[in-house]
C-alpha cells in the first residue's frame, strides 16, 4: 500500500489527465491563474466529469499541502486568517483591483497605486504581499503588483476615477461580488470577533437578537433592524447587491435549475418570499414569461428592487405578470394556494424558533398541490455520512462523497457551505442545517421534504434546492 502522500499525488495526476482530456474534447479552457476571471472560464465545472476531476484535484492538493507545510504554518493560516481578511478589506475599499486593471499588464508599482488611492504606498505593498502569498494578487517585481484570476473577481468593472468621485455608489450596477465580500469583511468580520464572548455568556439565548453582531454593536436587534437604521442603510443596499453577486460563487444560474419551472402550467403563481432584488425571479421571469411571479420583501428592499426591475425587465412589471410587494413573512401570507412558494436563503437567516412562524404562514396559505421550494445550503459532515436520521428515502438527501484518503466532503474545496454557516451564526445567531435538521424543521411546520436537488458536480452543497409538499393535517 503506498503512502497517503503518494495516493494523493496519484489522484492529482489522474484527475489532471481526466480534466485535460475532457476540456480538450468539449472545448473548455483550463483556467489560468494569471488571467482575468471570466464566468465563461468556469464553464468546465458544469460538466460532471471535468467538475468532479477539478474537485478531486483541489481536495487532494490541499490535503497534500497539509501534510508537507509545517504544522505551525498550517495552523497560522487559520489563526491569522483575520489578517488576510483585513488586508483584503483595505484593498477592496481603496479600489486596488480597479487600479491594477487600468495599469500596465506588466504590473503597477505601489507608488503609482498610492498616487491614485491616496494611501501609504508601503502599507499598500504589505497588504498586497500577504495576499500574493495566497495567489490573490501577484508581485511580479519588487513592489510591483498585478491582478490574478482571484483578485479580478473583486473588480466592480467601473473606472477607478468614478469610484473615487462617487464612493457611496461604488457597488451600484456592478456584478456584486465585491459587494458581498465587503459585507463579509465588515458586518460579519466585526461580529466574528465576538463569537467566543457570545457563546460563553451564560445568559445567551437562541434568539436572533443574541448574535455576535448584536454584541459587537451593543444593540439587541435583528440583522434587519440593524440594516434599517439610517446610518446602516448603505450597508443594506450593499448586501442586496451582494446577494445577486452570489451568482458568481455558484455554478451556472442556480435559480433556473432549482425547480422544474417548465412543469408549471401557464399562469401558475410563484411567490418569491423574502426575494430580495429578485436574484432567482429575474432569470425565471425572463426564461418563463408565462408565469405570474410575486417578489415579496421588506419595503426598502422592494423600493430598490423596483428600480432594478424597471431597468432589467420593465415589461414584466408593466404587464403585471411580475409584482413587487412589501410583505413581512412573519405575517399571514396573502397569496393563498400559490403553486410555488420559494424561500431562497431565508431559513438560514433565522434560528428554528423564528423559522417556525415563517413556514407555518406558508403552510396555512398552501393548497394541497402547492410546492415549497427551499434554496439553501445543506451542511455535510466532514466524514462519511451513514445516512441515518431521516428514517425514509428522500432522493438526493445524501451527498456524493469523495473516496478515501480524501475527506468525504472534499474538504476545503466545498468550504463555502461552512463559511455560510459561520456567517449566519455571526450576524443572526442562525445556521445552515444538515438534511436531518431541515427535515425536522419542515415536519414541525406541516411540510414534508420530498426531494433534494444537488448539482451534478461532487462537492456542491452550497445553495442547492429542496422541494417539500404540505403534509396532511392530522
Ligand atoms: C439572505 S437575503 C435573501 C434574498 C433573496 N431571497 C436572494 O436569495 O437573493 C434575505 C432577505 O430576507 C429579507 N427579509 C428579512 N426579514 C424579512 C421579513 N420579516 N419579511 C420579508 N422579508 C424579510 C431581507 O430584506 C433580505 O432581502
Amino acid at each position: 500500500m503506498s503512502s497517503p502522500a503518494r495516493q494523493l499525488l496519484q489522484l492529482i495526476s489522474t484527475s489532471l489527465s481526466t480534466l485535460e482530456t475532457t476540456c480538450a474534447e468539449k472545448g473548455f479552457n483550463i483556467p489560468d491563474l494569471h488571467t482575468t476571471f471570466d464566468p465563461a472560464s468556469e464553464a468546465f465545472r458544469n460538466d460532471p466529469v471535468a467538475g468532479e476531476a477539478a474537485s478531486v484535484l483541489g481536495a487532494a492538493a490541499l490535503q497534500l499541502a497539509a501534510i508537507f507545510i509545517p504544522p505551525q504554518v498550517s495552523l497560522y493560516h487559520t489563526v491569522a486568517g483575520f489578517m488576510r481578511s483585513a488586508a483584503a478589506r483595505v484593498c477592496i475599499e481603496s479600489n486596488v483591483t480597479e487600479i491594477l486593471r487600468e495599469g500596465s499588464p506588466n504590473g503597477v508599482h505601489v507608488n503609482e497605486i498610492a498616487a491614485k488611492n491616496g494611501r501609504d504606498p508601503q502599507k499598500i505593498g504589505r497588504f498586497l504581499r500577504i495576499l500574493a502569498n495566497h495567489h490573490i494578487y501577484r508581485e511580479v517585481r519588487p513592489n510591483v503588483f498585478t491582478n490574478t484570476r482571484i483578485s479580478s473577481l473583486l473588480d466592480t468593472l467601473k473606472p477607478s476615477a468614478e469610484l473615487f468621485a462617487h464612493p457611496a455608489q461604488k457597488h451600484e450596477n456592478t456584478p456584486g461580488l465585491a459587494a458581498i465580500a465587503c459585507h463579509h469583511l465588515d458586518e460579519a468580520f466585526k461580529a466574528a470577533a465576538y463569537a467566543w464572548e457570545t457563546v460563553s455568556d451564560p445568559n445567551m439565548t437562541d434568539a436572533t437578537t443574541d448574535s455576535p453582531l448584536s454584541r459587537a454593536t451593543g444593540r439587541k436587534e435583528t440583522l434587519w433592524e440593524f440594516y434599517q437604521r439610517p446610518e446602516n442603510f448603505h450597508k443594506y443596499e450593499r448586501f442586496n447587491i451582494g446577494m445577486r453577486g452570489m451568482r458568481a460563487l455558484q455554478p451556472g444560474d442556480v435559480g433556473l435549475h432549482a425547480f422544474d419551472w417548465k412543469s408549471l402550467a401557464k399562469g401558475s403563481v410563484v411567490v418569491d418570499v423574502g426575494g430580495g432584488l429578485g436574484s432567482v425571479s429575474l432569470p425565471v421571469a425572463r426564461e418563463y414569461p408565462d408565469l405570474q411571479i410575486v417578489v415579496q420583501d421588506l419595503p426598502p428592499v422592494i423600493e430598490s428592487a423596483t428600480k432594478l426591475w424597471k431597468k432589467e425587465n420593465p415589461d414584466a412589471l408593466e404587464s403585471g405578470r411580475v409584482k413587487l410587494e412589501a410583505h413581512d413573512f412573519f405575517k399571514t401570507q396573502p397569496h393563498k394556494g400559490a403553486d410555488v412558494f420559494l424561500l431562497k436563503q431565508i431559513l438560514h437567516d433565522w434560528p428554528d424558533a423564528s423559522c417556525i412562524p415563517i413556514l407555518r404562514h406558508l403552510r396555512e396559505a398552501a393548497s394541497p398541490t402547492t410546492k415549497l421550494v427551499i434554496m439553501d445550503t445543506l451542511i455535510p459532515f466532514a466524514c462519511h455520512d451513514p445516512a441515518v436520521g431521516i428514517g425514509r428515502e428522500i432522493p438526493g438527501a445524501v451527498p456524493k462523497e469523495a473516496s478515501s484518503p480524501l475527506l468525504a466532503n472534499y474538504g476545503a474545496v466545498g468550504e463555502m457551505a461552512y463559511i455560510a454557516d459561520m456567517t449566519m451564526f455571526f450576524i443572526a445567531n442562525a445556521q445552515e442545517r444538515t438534511v436531518v435538521e431541515m427535515d425536522n424543521l419542515l415536519r414541525r411546520t406541516g411540510w414534508e421534504l420530498t426531494l433534494v436537488r444537488r448539482p451534478e458536480t461532487g462537492n456542491n452543497h452550497f445553495v442547492l434546492s429542496m422541494e417539500a409538499i404540505p403534509m396532511e393535517k392530522s
